[in-house]
């Protein structure tokens, strides 16, 4: 069995890549980073450190990388791949989606065996909007084609994994804990499981709890941080008003997914306070930064501060702590982050009410708008 990861980086190598490689699958990484791909093609394999007091390593032997900017290798795993996942971040998937279109038809050719691509991506529908820029560079007759074979399960994934800097540009350090929630209703009926992840009927419950409780958390802690001057999310935890913010943050989002969803409200608040727990682990360093990058998706209309903000406000509820990590992020202003850049300069031309207007598709008089402008303000 063989499995196709697209993004041999942090989830990719400390995640998807190792559960495949227990669960039985030989794993073949595409990515554009020539010097992660040729060693791992000289190495055939790379360390897990678990980060814990047990500092457990863990060694996944048998895998092979391509050029993800070679088309015609990229097709040709594709076509003879027994699964494909992804963890290239959401703006890359329409850039990887040429590559798997091409193997889908190279694939139709020699027969059309089944094929499941998951996208192991921080959003709500992720593996749906890659196939729909799949499904884009077919013909109809072959996008009619391709659905008998080719199925596209939505996914929820839930690791810590930061930036590694270790000599070993393979090694990767990730928290013990791990979640991976596949939608089973997108599946082809009887197809082969893969161990150690969870499969629902439902993924919609799963992927809001994920999405809104450990990356509106996460991300609430990282601009609040970056705002204090803390360089680690373990370091800005050790600040009340920060984590008083997360929790608030937290508190809001919890409130409304237990009301929309029937989840357990003494379970929601173990499940918050253990995710917090996660955020202080200290055996990770992770970089404010990291987990603060690209504020124009995290202040895009479907992810994780405005969707929940504006469900709060639909349910009658405050969303008082998600607009202050809004207005933080309007100052996230890391000079590295070409997304963080590109909202400043849209904040200096524009003015910051229309900036944020534009990122989080809300109004300029929507009263959410007017709360993040205060907050702001203040
Ligand atoms: N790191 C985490 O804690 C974490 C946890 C859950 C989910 N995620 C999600 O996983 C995804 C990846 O995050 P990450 O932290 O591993 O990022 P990363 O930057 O470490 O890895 C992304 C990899 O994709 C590669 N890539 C870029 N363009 C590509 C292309 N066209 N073809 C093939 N590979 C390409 C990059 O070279 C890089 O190696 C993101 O969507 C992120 O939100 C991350
Ligand atoms: O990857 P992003 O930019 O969507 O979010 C940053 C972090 O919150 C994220 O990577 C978490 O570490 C991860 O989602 C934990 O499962």
């Amino acid at each position: 069995m063989k499995a196709l990861h697209f993004g041999a980086g942090n989830i990719g190598r400390g995640f998807i890549g190792l559960l495949l490689s227990q669960s039985g699958y030989e794993v073949v990484f595409s990515d554009v980073n020539e010097s992660l791909v040729q060693a791992l093609q000289e190495r055939g394999s790379y360390e897990v450190t678990i980060a814990d007091e047990s500092g457990e390593s863990i060694t996944v032997h048998g895998v092979r990388a391509i050029d993800g900017r070679n088309a015609a290798t990229v097709a040709e795993e594709v076509a003879s791949a027994d699964l494909v996942t992804t963890a290239v971040g959401v703006p890359i998937l329409k850039h990887i989606a040429a590559g798997i279109a091409a193997g889908i038809k190279l694939r139709m050719e020699r027969g059309g065996s089944e094929l499941h691509i998951i996208a192991c991506e921080n959003a709500i529908g992720a593996s749906t909007q890659l196939k729909e820029h799949v499904m884009a560079l077919l013909s109809p007759e072959e996008q009619q084609k391709a659905a008998s074979f080719v199925a596209f399960p939505d996914s929820a994934v839930d690791r810590i994994v930061p930036l590694q800097h270790h000599e070993d540009p393979l090694a990767v350090t990730v928290e013990r804990f791990y979640e991976w929630v596949i939608n089973r209703s997108q599946m082809f009926p009887g197809s082969k499981e893969i161990s150690g992840v969870h499969y629902v009927d439902d993924l919609i419950p799963y992927i809001e709890r994920k999405l809104f409780t450990v990356n509106t958390g996460h991300c609430s802690a990282a601009y609040a941080g970056y705002h204090k001057g803390y360089a680690t999310i373990q370091d800005a935890m050790k600040d009340e008003e920060v984590v008083h913010l997360v929790n608030g943050a937290l508190q809001e989002t919890g409130s409304m997914l237990v009301r929309a969803y029937g989840f357990n409200a003494s379970e929601h608040e173990a499940y918050i306070h253990k995710i917090m727990d996660r955020f202080r682990n200290p055996y990770l360093s992770d970089e404010v930064v990291r987990v603060g990058r690209s504020p124009i998706r995290k202040l895009s209309p479907d992810d994780r501060l405005i969707r929940p903000a504006l469900r709060v406000l639909e349910q009658g509820g405050s969303a008082e702590h998600l607009t202050k990590v809004m207005a933080l992020a309007l100052q996230f202003d890391d000079a590295e982050d070409p997304e963080a850049v590109k909202l400043q300069g849209m904040i200096a031309e524009k003015g910051v009410r229309d900036a944020f207007a534009e990122v989080s598709g809300l109004d300029a008089d929507h009263v959410l708008t007017q709360q993040v402008m205060d907050a702001y303000e203040q």
